[in-house]
Protein backbone atom coordinates (compact mmCIF):
# COMPACT_ATOMS: atom_id res chain seq x y z
CA UNK A 1 0.00 0.00 0.00
CA UNK A 2 1.42 3.10 -0.95
CA UNK A 3 -0.89 5.64 0.01
CA UNK A 4 -2.02 6.26 4.04
CA UNK A 5 -5.17 9.35 4.94
CA UNK A 6 -3.49 11.32 7.33
CA UNK A 7 -6.01 12.50 10.42
CA UNK A 8 -5.56 15.45 12.36
CA UNK A 9 -8.26 15.31 14.44
CA UNK A 10 -8.21 18.33 16.69
CA UNK A 11 -9.76 20.47 19.52
CA UNK A 12 -11.25 23.01 17.05
CA UNK A 13 -10.78 21.79 13.53
CA UNK A 14 -10.51 18.39 11.12
CA UNK A 15 -7.99 17.79 9.08
CA UNK A 16 -7.71 15.19 6.37
CA UNK A 17 -4.73 14.34 3.96
CA UNK A 18 -4.03 11.43 1.58
CA UNK A 19 -0.96 10.84 1.47
CA UNK A 20 1.75 9.30 -0.93
CA UNK A 21 3.85 7.38 1.79
CA UNK A 22 7.05 7.03 -0.46
CA UNK A 23 8.05 10.60 -0.73
CA UNK A 24 5.33 12.16 2.04
CA UNK A 25 3.57 14.28 -1.17
CA UNK A 26 0.31 15.51 -0.08
CA UNK A 27 -2.36 14.25 -3.01
CA UNK A 28 -5.23 15.78 -1.64
CA UNK A 29 -5.99 17.33 1.47
CA UNK A 30 -9.14 18.96 3.35
CA UNK A 31 -10.19 20.95 7.04
CA UNK A 32 -13.07 21.78 8.39
CA UNK A 33 -14.10 23.40 11.60
CA UNK A 34 -15.69 19.85 12.82
CA UNK A 35 -13.32 19.39 15.59
CA UNK A 36 -13.48 17.33 18.22
CA UNK A 37 -15.28 19.82 20.61
CA UNK A 38 -18.18 20.55 18.59
CA UNK A 39 -18.36 16.91 16.85
CA UNK A 40 -19.00 15.68 20.88
CA UNK A 41 -21.47 18.04 21.80
CA UNK A 42 -23.50 17.66 18.14
CA UNK A 43 -23.40 13.65 19.38
CA UNK A 44 -24.69 14.39 22.18
CA UNK A 45 -27.35 16.14 20.91
CA UNK A 46 -28.09 12.85 18.75
CA UNK A 47 -26.84 10.20 21.00
CA UNK A 48 -29.89 8.11 20.94
CA UNK A 49 -29.47 7.72 17.38
CA UNK A 50 -26.00 6.77 17.24
CA UNK A 51 -22.91 5.10 18.45
CA UNK A 52 -20.44 7.49 19.39
CA UNK A 53 -17.60 5.86 17.36
CA UNK A 54 -20.20 5.21 14.64
CA UNK A 55 -21.65 8.69 14.76
CA UNK A 56 -17.59 9.75 14.52
CA UNK A 57 -17.00 7.00 11.60
CA UNK A 58 -19.79 8.70 9.64
CA UNK A 59 -18.27 12.02 9.93
CA UNK A 60 -14.73 10.45 8.40
CA UNK A 61 -16.53 8.86 5.94
CA UNK A 62 -18.18 11.90 4.41
CA UNK A 63 -14.65 13.62 4.66
CA UNK A 64 -13.26 10.89 2.53
CA UNK A 65 -16.33 11.09 0.05
CA UNK A 66 -15.40 14.97 -0.04
CA UNK A 67 -11.77 14.30 -1.11
CA UNK A 68 -12.72 11.36 -3.46
CA UNK A 69 -14.45 13.61 -5.63
CA UNK A 70 -11.41 15.85 -7.17
CA UNK A 71 -9.41 11.98 -7.42
CA UNK A 72 -9.02 9.94 -10.26
CA UNK A 73 -7.92 6.81 -8.20
CA UNK A 74 -10.04 4.45 -5.58
CA UNK A 75 -9.28 4.94 -2.10
CA UNK A 76 -10.89 1.77 -0.89
CA UNK A 77 -8.92 0.32 1.33
CA UNK A 78 -6.76 2.93 2.23
CA UNK A 79 -5.72 3.22 5.98
CA UNK A 80 -6.65 6.25 8.18
CA UNK A 81 -4.21 7.09 10.60
CA UNK A 82 -5.71 9.06 13.61
CA UNK A 83 -3.50 11.42 15.80
CA UNK A 84 -5.28 14.42 17.98
CA UNK A 85 -8.38 14.83 20.22
CA UNK A 86 -9.73 11.60 18.35
CA UNK A 87 -8.47 9.12 21.33
CA UNK A 88 -9.91 11.11 23.97
CA UNK A 89 -12.82 10.89 26.22
CA UNK A 90 -14.71 13.23 23.94
CA UNK A 91 -13.49 11.87 21.11
CA UNK A 92 -14.13 8.29 19.15
CA UNK A 93 -12.44 5.61 20.86
CA UNK A 94 -11.04 6.94 24.41
CA UNK A 95 -7.45 5.03 24.50
CA UNK A 96 -5.55 5.05 27.72
CA UNK A 97 -2.48 7.23 27.41
CA UNK A 98 1.37 6.27 27.43
CA UNK A 99 2.93 7.40 30.52
CA UNK A 100 6.45 9.09 29.75
CA UNK A 101 8.80 8.51 28.99
CA UNK A 102 8.33 7.83 24.98
CA UNK A 103 10.47 7.17 22.77
CA UNK A 104 11.14 9.65 19.66
CA UNK A 105 10.81 6.70 17.32
CA UNK A 106 7.16 5.83 18.29
CA UNK A 107 8.51 2.36 19.26
CA UNK A 108 6.00 2.64 22.47
CA UNK A 109 3.50 4.61 21.69
CA UNK A 110 -0.15 2.81 21.83
CA UNK A 111 -1.66 2.55 18.83
CA UNK A 112 -5.31 0.73 18.36
CA UNK A 113 -6.15 -0.86 15.51
CA UNK A 114 -10.66 -0.36 14.84
CA UNK A 115 -12.83 -2.84 12.67
CA UNK A 116 -16.19 -1.45 11.30
CA UNK A 117 -17.13 -3.95 8.71
CA UNK A 118 -19.22 -1.07 7.09
CA UNK A 119 -16.03 1.35 6.62
CA UNK A 120 -13.74 0.88 3.67
CA UNK A 121 -11.04 2.27 5.11
CA UNK A 122 -9.24 0.46 7.96
CA UNK A 123 -8.88 2.89 11.14
CA UNK A 124 -5.81 3.21 13.04
CA UNK A 125 -5.79 5.32 16.20
CA UNK A 126 -2.69 6.66 17.45
CA UNK A 127 -3.05 7.58 21.19
CA UNK A 128 -1.47 10.22 23.69
CA UNK A 129 1.03 10.74 25.89
CA UNK A 130 0.58 11.55 29.84
CA UNK A 131 2.78 12.68 32.47
CA UNK A 132 1.24 12.57 36.34
CA UNK A 133 -0.07 16.03 35.94
CA UNK A 134 -0.51 16.75 32.03
CA UNK A 135 -1.50 15.15 28.62
CA UNK A 136 -1.19 15.55 25.35
CA UNK A 137 -2.82 13.82 22.14
CA UNK A 138 -1.56 14.36 18.72
CA UNK A 139 1.70 16.37 19.68
CA UNK A 140 3.52 13.12 20.34
CA UNK A 141 2.98 12.38 16.33
CA UNK A 142 4.32 15.67 15.69
CA UNK A 143 7.68 14.27 17.92
CA UNK A 144 8.19 11.18 16.71
CA UNK A 145 8.23 13.18 12.94
CA UNK A 146 10.47 15.78 14.38
CA UNK A 147 13.28 13.05 15.66
CA UNK A 148 15.54 13.04 12.67
CA UNK A 149 16.21 16.66 12.97
CA UNK A 150 16.91 16.67 16.77
CA UNK A 151 20.68 16.29 18.68
CA UNK A 152 20.53 13.06 19.95
CA UNK A 153 22.20 13.75 23.37
CA UNK A 154 21.99 14.04 26.54
CA UNK A 155 21.46 17.36 26.36
CA UNK A 156 18.12 19.12 27.26
CA UNK A 157 16.24 20.29 24.10
CA UNK A 158 12.77 22.45 24.48
CA UNK A 159 10.38 21.69 21.77
CA UNK A 160 7.48 24.63 21.58
CA UNK A 161 4.23 23.77 19.66
CA UNK A 162 1.71 26.16 19.28
CA UNK A 163 -1.44 25.73 19.01
CA UNK A 164 -4.89 25.59 21.13
CA UNK A 165 -3.20 23.98 23.64
CA UNK A 166 0.15 25.03 23.19
CA UNK A 167 3.20 22.21 24.85
CA UNK A 168 6.53 23.00 25.72
CA UNK A 169 8.24 19.35 25.66
CA UNK A 170 11.52 18.63 27.00
CA UNK A 171 13.51 15.71 24.76
CA UNK A 172 17.05 14.55 25.41
CA UNK A 173 18.80 10.96 24.36
CA UNK A 174 16.05 9.94 21.95
CA UNK A 175 13.14 10.18 24.49
CA UNK A 176 10.59 12.74 25.53
CA UNK A 177 10.83 13.21 29.19
CA UNK A 178 8.49 15.99 30.06
CA UNK A 179 6.32 18.82 29.34
CA UNK A 180 3.79 21.40 30.19
CA UNK A 181 0.89 22.09 28.15
CA UNK A 182 -0.57 26.21 28.40
CA UNK A 183 -4.33 27.38 27.51
CA UNK A 184 -3.04 30.35 25.14
CA UNK A 185 -5.19 29.70 21.94
CA UNK A 186 -7.76 28.89 24.18
CA UNK A 187 -7.74 31.76 26.38
CA UNK A 188 -7.44 33.84 23.14
CA UNK A 189 -10.44 32.40 21.41
CA UNK A 190 -12.27 33.17 24.48
CA UNK A 191 -11.18 36.68 25.42
CA UNK A 192 -11.63 38.04 21.71
CA UNK A 193 -14.65 35.98 20.58
CA UNK A 194 -16.58 36.07 23.76
CA UNK A 195 -15.67 38.46 26.29
CA UNK A 196 -16.06 42.07 26.44
CA UNK A 197 -12.87 42.41 24.66
CA UNK A 198 -14.33 40.83 21.44
CA UNK A 199 -15.70 44.53 21.07
CA UNK A 200 -12.06 46.16 21.07
CA UNK A 201 -10.09 43.67 18.61
CA UNK A 202 -10.62 42.55 15.46
CA UNK A 203 -8.81 39.78 13.06
CA UNK A 204 -7.16 41.09 9.75
CA UNK A 205 -4.20 43.00 10.52
CA UNK A 206 -0.84 41.74 8.99
CA UNK A 207 1.92 40.80 11.36
CA UNK A 208 4.43 42.82 9.19
CA UNK A 209 2.61 46.17 9.30
CA UNK A 210 5.34 47.53 11.85
CA UNK A 211 1.93 48.83 14.13
CA UNK A 212 0.49 45.91 14.77
CA UNK A 213 3.99 44.79 15.32
CA UNK A 214 4.35 47.59 17.39
CA UNK A 215 1.58 46.27 19.55
CA UNK A 216 2.23 42.61 19.60
CA UNK A 217 5.53 43.42 20.78
CA UNK A 218 3.82 45.48 23.73
CA UNK A 219 1.67 42.51 24.70
CA UNK A 220 4.67 40.86 24.95
CA UNK A 221 6.74 42.99 27.27
CA UNK A 222 3.06 44.13 29.42
CA UNK A 223 3.28 39.93 30.28
CA UNK A 224 6.85 40.43 31.82
CA UNK A 225 6.36 43.41 34.10
CA UNK A 226 1.98 43.30 34.96
CA UNK A 227 -0.64 40.65 36.15
CA UNK A 228 -2.46 38.71 33.02
CA UNK A 229 -5.55 39.79 34.40
CA UNK A 230 -4.61 43.78 34.41
CA UNK A 231 -2.56 43.70 31.57
CA UNK A 232 -5.96 42.14 29.23
CA UNK A 233 -7.89 44.34 30.58
CA UNK A 234 -5.86 47.04 28.93
CA UNK A 235 -7.49 45.96 25.20
CA UNK A 236 -10.37 47.58 26.41
CA UNK A 237 -8.98 50.82 27.76
CA UNK A 238 -6.37 50.77 24.75
CA UNK A 239 -9.90 51.44 22.48
CA UNK A 240 -11.57 53.50 25.12
CA UNK A 241 -9.18 55.89 26.23
CA UNK A 242 -6.42 55.72 23.25
CA UNK A 243 -8.23 55.03 20.36
CA UNK A 244 -6.10 52.52 19.54
CA UNK A 245 -7.88 50.24 16.22
CA UNK A 246 -9.32 46.90 16.69
CA UNK A 247 -6.55 45.49 14.60
CA UNK A 248 -3.52 46.54 16.97
CA UNK A 249 -5.33 45.43 19.67
CA UNK A 250 -6.00 41.78 18.40
CA UNK A 251 -2.07 41.87 18.33
CA UNK A 252 -1.38 43.33 21.82
CA UNK A 253 -3.43 40.36 23.25
CA UNK A 254 -1.43 38.01 20.99
CA UNK A 255 1.68 39.50 22.24
CA UNK A 256 0.02 39.57 26.07
CA UNK A 257 -1.18 35.93 26.04
CA UNK A 258 1.87 34.18 24.16
CA UNK A 259 3.91 36.85 26.19
CA UNK A 260 2.83 34.67 29.59
CA UNK A 261 3.29 31.04 28.11
CA UNK A 262 6.81 31.94 26.97
CA UNK A 263 7.54 33.89 30.57
CA UNK A 264 10.00 31.89 32.63
CA UNK A 265 11.50 29.78 29.97
CA UNK A 266 15.49 29.13 30.14
CA UNK A 267 17.35 31.25 28.16
CA UNK A 268 20.16 28.32 27.49
CA UNK A 269 17.95 25.40 26.57
CA UNK A 270 17.71 25.18 22.75
CA UNK A 271 14.02 25.98 21.10
CA UNK A 272 12.81 23.78 18.44
CA UNK A 273 9.65 25.71 17.32
CA UNK A 274 7.03 23.30 15.66
CA UNK A 275 4.21 25.13 14.15
CA UNK A 276 2.60 26.36 11.06
CA UNK A 277 3.73 30.07 9.34
CA UNK A 278 0.77 32.16 11.03
CA UNK A 279 2.03 30.57 14.59
CA UNK A 280 6.10 30.68 13.37
CA UNK A 281 5.90 34.35 13.22
CA UNK A 282 4.24 35.18 16.02
CA UNK A 283 6.67 32.75 18.53
CA UNK A 284 9.43 33.72 16.98
CA UNK A 285 9.08 37.47 17.55
CA UNK A 286 8.03 36.56 21.02
CA UNK A 287 11.03 34.94 21.70
CA UNK A 288 13.63 37.34 20.27
CA UNK A 289 11.83 39.96 22.72
CA UNK A 290 12.47 37.67 25.61
CA UNK A 291 15.64 36.68 24.57
CA UNK A 292 15.42 33.20 23.66
CA UNK A 293 16.87 31.60 21.48
CA UNK A 294 14.87 29.46 18.44
CA UNK A 295 17.49 27.26 17.31
CA UNK A 296 15.08 25.44 14.48
CA UNK A 297 11.67 25.89 12.83
CA UNK A 298 9.70 22.41 11.91
CA UNK A 299 6.58 22.24 10.14
CA UNK A 300 3.95 21.05 12.07
CA UNK A 301 2.18 19.66 9.33
CA UNK A 302 4.83 17.53 7.83
CA UNK A 303 5.99 16.36 11.33
CA UNK A 304 2.89 14.70 11.94
CA UNK A 305 2.92 13.30 8.26
CA UNK A 306 6.35 11.66 8.96
CA UNK A 307 5.62 10.70 12.62
CA UNK A 308 2.39 9.25 11.41
CA UNK A 309 4.22 7.61 8.77
CA UNK A 310 6.94 6.84 11.14
CA UNK A 311 4.75 5.05 13.45
CA UNK A 312 2.17 2.73 11.10
CA UNK A 313 5.74 1.82 8.92
CA UNK A 314 6.88 -0.11 12.42
CA UNK A 315 3.57 -1.47 13.01
CA UNK A 316 3.45 -2.81 9.11
CA UNK A 317 7.37 -3.60 7.88
CA UNK A 318 5.29 -1.08 5.43
CA UNK A 319 6.83 2.17 3.55
N1 LIG B 1 -2.66 35.70 16.91
C1 LIG B 1 -2.88 34.66 17.72
N2 LIG B 1 -2.35 34.64 18.97
C2 LIG B 1 -2.57 33.61 19.81
N3 LIG B 1 -3.31 32.54 19.49
C3 LIG B 1 -3.88 32.51 18.27
C4 LIG B 1 -3.69 33.56 17.32
N4 LIG B 1 -4.36 33.24 16.19
C5 LIG B 1 -4.95 32.04 16.42
N5 LIG B 1 -4.66 31.61 17.67
C6 LIG B 1 -5.13 30.36 18.31
O1 LIG B 1 -4.56 29.26 17.59
C7 LIG B 1 -5.45 28.15 17.66
C8 LIG B 1 -5.61 27.55 16.27
O2 LIG B 1 -4.36 27.17 15.76
P1 LIG B 1 -4.09 25.70 15.22
O3 LIG B 1 -5.15 25.37 14.23
O4 LIG B 1 -2.68 25.57 14.82
O5 LIG B 1 -4.33 24.91 16.57
P2 LIG B 1 -4.45 23.39 16.85
O6 LIG B 1 -3.97 23.17 18.23
O7 LIG B 1 -3.87 22.57 15.74
O8 LIG B 1 -6.01 23.21 16.77
P3 LIG B 1 -6.90 22.07 17.30
O9 LIG B 1 -7.74 22.76 18.32
O10 LIG B 1 -7.71 21.64 16.13
O11 LIG B 1 -6.03 21.01 17.88
C9 LIG B 1 -6.78 28.65 18.20
O12 LIG B 1 -6.91 28.20 19.53
C10 LIG B 1 -6.63 30.17 18.17
O13 LIG B 1 -7.32 30.81 19.21
O1 LIG C 1 -5.87 14.35 26.00
C1 LIG C 1 -6.68 15.26 26.22
O2 LIG C 1 -7.80 15.06 26.69
C2 LIG C 1 -6.31 16.67 25.88
O3 LIG C 1 -7.05 17.57 26.25
C3 LIG C 1 -5.06 16.91 25.12
C4 LIG C 1 -5.01 18.27 24.40
O4 LIG C 1 -4.41 19.24 25.21
C5 LIG C 1 -4.25 18.14 23.10
O5 LIG C 1 -2.96 17.68 23.34
C6 LIG C 1 -4.15 19.43 22.32
O6 LIG C 1 -5.36 20.03 22.09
Amino acid sequence: MDYFFSCDWGTSSFRLRLIRASDLVVIAETKSSRGISDTYKLWQQTSTLSLRSDFYANIVKDEIKFLQQDLSMPTDGIPVLFSGMASSTIGMVDLPYKRLPFNLDGSDLKIEFITNSAAANPFVVISGACTDCDVMRGEETKIVGCQSLLDNSDQEQLLILPGTHPKHIVVKNNQAIDFKTYMTGEFFNLLSVDSILSASVAEGGDLDDPQNQDSFIEGVRASRHSNLLHASFMVRTNQVLKNIPPTQNFHYLSGLLIGTELGGLKPDVPIYLVGGAVHASLYKLACNELNLRVNMEIDADLALIKGQQAIFSRLTGQY
